[in-house]
């Protein structure tokens, strides 16, 4: 649990984040970092497994069909160094991207296209070198990869660690296992949770799956839909197959079997031995209640990504040596929501990363940060807009 200081709870404070996760961490250290008085608020004992930061491995790419998330890359990746440098160690390991498809798909094509665009470091590979470099995968039927050389895989455990520890040291207050239940808008805000009550002149709501629950009573309902992802890891065949898998790059899949989302990969890490190879969708659960899915409405995760491994992993058991749970909170256009709240300006929502969160949040982080100190961050944000959602939020408030 993360040490208590000695503030008392009916002080106030420049700035109150809820939820510590990646997003709401590093909203309370940019915060911290501008001189503000921050409080950052948690539900869970930390460290902890019922969101969606934790673990061992994600992707960091430049590679996006959309321009937005390739340009932010950029800062994030410089912000990702910055953050290393305080902490004095490293949180991330480059790995080369392969992003798999065949020429003729348009969402494939995209991803080339903003690649070359903005001059990312790129090599691209027809089917046939694609098979010479990388033995494991199968590119039958004309798939082809352009490789993203600006990749790597970011430590999530040590990135939460490092973050919140760098937010204390530049005089932040985080306390951990305090669970918000109530806010009260206002000039100054009035945040109620099972162990007091705090005031602060701005609110940022990071909050996860939960963001939805939070924001109701607030007026809002924002589609947010929470979804449980099964992060599957995979072991070879047989040993042979096996030394060729500490090689095996970043991948992900773009409609290779006509399944409606696509599919990834990362390299052996947190098993030794064990490739990550998982959906990047599944199925509507309540965050409270993760054990509990409606079977109506669940995914047929595990048979899609078998299905996958045997036709183009086949040195892979398709029986999944480990499984796990992580959270998805998605949004209908998978796009985040970074928006100042509709009628009470002083609260700012980061919320509906829609499993794709992690490598932006440096630069989530900031402009959170920049958004509820009344400044216009550098970014175009209008894909990250709560008006974009029909119906919402005038109709709901
Ligand atoms: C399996 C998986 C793979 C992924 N792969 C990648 C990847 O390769 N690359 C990438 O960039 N991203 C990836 N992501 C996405 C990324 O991990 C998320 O976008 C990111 O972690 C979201 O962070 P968050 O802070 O919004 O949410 P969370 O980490 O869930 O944080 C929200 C926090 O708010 C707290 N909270 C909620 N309600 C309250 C309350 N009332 N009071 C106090 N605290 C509260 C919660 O307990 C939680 O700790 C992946 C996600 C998953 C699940
Ligand atoms: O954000 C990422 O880079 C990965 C890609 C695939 C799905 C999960 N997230």
């Amino acid at each position: 649990m993360a040490a208590r200081e000695n503030s008392s709870p009916s002080c106030l404070y420049d700035a109150l984040v809820v939820g510590a996760g990646i997003q709401g961490s590093f909203a309370a250290y940019h915060l911290a970092k501008r001189g503000q008085k921050t409080l950052l608020l948690e539900q869970f004992p930390l460290p902890h497994t019922r969101g969606s930061s934790h673990g061992q491995s994600r992707i960091i790419r430049s590679a996006y069909p959309q321009d937005y998330y390739t340009a932010m890359m950029k800062e994030a990746y410089r912000l990702w160094a910055e953050l290393e440098a305080e902490a004095n160690t490293s949180l991330q390991r480059p790995t080369t991207m392969l992003i798999l498809g065949r020429q003729e798909t348009p969402a494939f094509q995209s991803y080339w296209q903003t690649m070359q665009r903005h001059h990312v470091p790129s090599e691209v590979f027809t089917p046939q070198a694609l098979a010479r470099k990388y033995p494991d995968i199968h590119p039958h039927g004309g798939v082809m990869a352009v490789a993203d050389l600006t990749a790597g895989v970011l430590f999530p455990d040590k990135a939460l660690r490092a973050v919140q520890d760098q937010f204390q040291r530049s005089g932040g207050t985080l306390r951990d296992a305090e669970k918000v239940l109530s806010i009260l808008p206002g000039n100054v805000i009035t945040v109620t949770t099972n162990r007091g009550e705090y005031q602060a002149k701005r609110l940022v709501v990071t909050a996860g799956a939960w963001t939805s629950h939070l924001l109701a009573p607030l007026g809002l309902r924002l589609p947010l839909q929470p979804l449980r992802i099964q992060v599957c890891y995979w072991r070879a065949k047989g040993p042979s197959a096996h030394s060729h898998l500490e090689k095996f790059p970043c991948f992900l899949g773009i409609n290779l079997n006509q399944e409606v989302h696509d599919i990834y990969g990362l390299p052996s890490g947190e098993y030794p031995g064990l490739v990550k190879i998982c959906y990047h969708h599944g199925s509507p659960v309540d965050p409270d209640k993760p054990d509990q899915l409606d079977q109506a409405s669940a995914v047929p995760d595990l048979q899609i990504l078998q299905n996958f491994v045997k036709s183009y992993l086949p040195g892979l058991d398709p029986e999944p040596a480990v499984q796990e749970r992580c959270l998805y909170t998605n949004t209908p256009d998978a796009d985040f929501i970074l928006d100042r709240h509709p009628r009470f300006r002083n609260i700012v929502i980061g919320a509906g990363f829609s499993g794709h969160g992690f490598k932006f949040a440096p630069v989530i982080g900031e402009i959170l940060c920049k958004l509820s100190l009344e400044e216009e961050p550098p970014y175009n944000l209008a894909p990250f807009q709560i008006s974009r959602f029909p119906a919402s939020p005038k109709a709901a408030l």
